[in-house]
């Protein structure tokens, strides 16, 4: 091992240790034992709908504006900072899934550690299915930055994915590593599990993750949500402009007051939710494509079944599933049961006892 890379493993092993201490630490101020804290209590609206978008960002990006044209709530707007006070809930309607769309008020920095409503602002993000993080794109390119590091305090990963690390309590220690780590290495990751007092557990590390991560994955509360960065107000900046934010990575470019690429927005949002719509089909009675029920991609029939009613899987005999896009071309349904995987736009008949 040559003279820099030594000094770079060493660095990588003390750093990870005082950035794990500093994580537990972190974790502790913002999630205490006592459940009666303030620290980490988002708003008190109800879930609603088939899933939870939240509008993070600065004062006067245009939060207020959306919500009042997507949806048919109003939340009043204004040229000055602060409008909003707390958080006002709206309803996009779309292919006849509900999607709850949360107006927030605007968050600067320093809200993780409290500044303003920014606390319950961002433990309201938390509670989200994705975060519309939305910018002025007048302004420098800077408040991203900004804001993503203000969600990242608070313990949400944006756009990412939990790591493939496994644990298991256990009576004696193990630590099985299936990749070869080249971002972090097992010492570190030894002496942090040290340092949590972790030393009877099993831990299987299945990607070669960094040592951040790997913190991320002991710590245990953090979120992972997908977001879409939406910059706002394109009317007053250049085409050039638009051209390149329109094509930057989780981006959407809109225009508030000019109507501009809102519907776009809706589509790119119930992409980024992942749902799938499956629409129930009585016998002898054409579906109702006006109510679908909303699952995770990756639902089952038997999914289904809980989404209409609960005791509906237990009475379970078969289902008849039309399957969405192809069912065109196939007019015969295929007879399923419990574990058959929905795709989005299937039609669902089930049949009980
Ligand atoms: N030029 C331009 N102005 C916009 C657009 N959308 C909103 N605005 C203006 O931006 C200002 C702020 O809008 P709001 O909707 O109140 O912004 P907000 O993010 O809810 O603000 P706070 O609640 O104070 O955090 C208002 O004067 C809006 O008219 C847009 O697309 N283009
Ligand atoms: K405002
Ligand atoms: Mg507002």
């Amino acid at each position: 091992m040559g003279i820099v890379e030594k000094k770079n493993k060493a660095t990588e092993y003390h750093l990870g240790l005082l950035k794990a201490k500093l994580a537990r630490y972190r974790a502790q101020l913002l999630e205490p034992a006592s459940k009666s804290g303030p620290a980490g209590v988002g708003f008190d609206v109800q879930k609603s709908g088939d899933a939870r978008v939240a509008l993070i960002g600065f004062p006067s990006v245009g939060k207020s504006t959306l919500l009042s044209k997507a949806t048919n709530t109003a939340s009043e707007t204004a040229a000055y900072e602060f409008t909003t006070l707390t958080a006002i809930p709206g309803v996009i309607e779309y292919q006849g899934a509900r999607i709850q769309l949360l107006d927030l008020p605007g968050i600067v920095e320093g809200a993780s550690q409290g500044r303003g409503r920014g606390r319950q602002v961002v433990a309201t993000a938390k509670t989200a299915d994705v975060i519309l993080v939305m910018l002025d794109a007048t302004k420098s390119e800077e408040q991203r930055t900004l804001l993503e590091h203000e969600l990242d305090a608070v313990g949400i990963r944006l756009n990412k994915r939990r790591p493939d690390v496994v644990f298991k309590r256990k009576t004696t220690g193990g630590l099985n590593t299936t990749v070869k780590l080249t971002k972090t290495d097992e010492k570190t990751i030894r002496t942090i599990l040290a340092s949590y007092k972790l030393h009877n557990c099993d831990v299987m590390i299945r990607e070669d993750i960094t040592t951040d991560e790997f913190i991320d994955v002991l710590i245990g509360t953090r979120k992972y949500i997908p977001c879409l960065y939406v910059y706002n107000k394109i009317d007053a900046i250049s085409l050039e402009q638009v051209d390149k934010l329109a094509r930057t990575d989780h981006t959407v470019v809109i225009s508030c007051e000019l109507d501009l690429n809102l519907d776009y927005l809706i589509d790119r949002i119930w992409e980024s939710l992942g749902l799938v719509k499956v629409y129930t089909k009585k016998r002898g009675v054409r579906p109702d494509l006006s109510d679908p029920v909303c699952l995770r991609k990756g639902a089952t029939v038997e999914d289904v079944c809980i989404g209409i009613h609960r005791s509906l899987a237990a009475n379970f005999r078969y289902g008849l599933v039309w399957s969405g896009r192809s069912s065109k071309f196939s007019p015969h349904a295929q007879k399923v049961s419990l574990n058959h995987q929905v795709q989005d736009e299937d039609v669902v008949s089930i049949f009980t006892k």
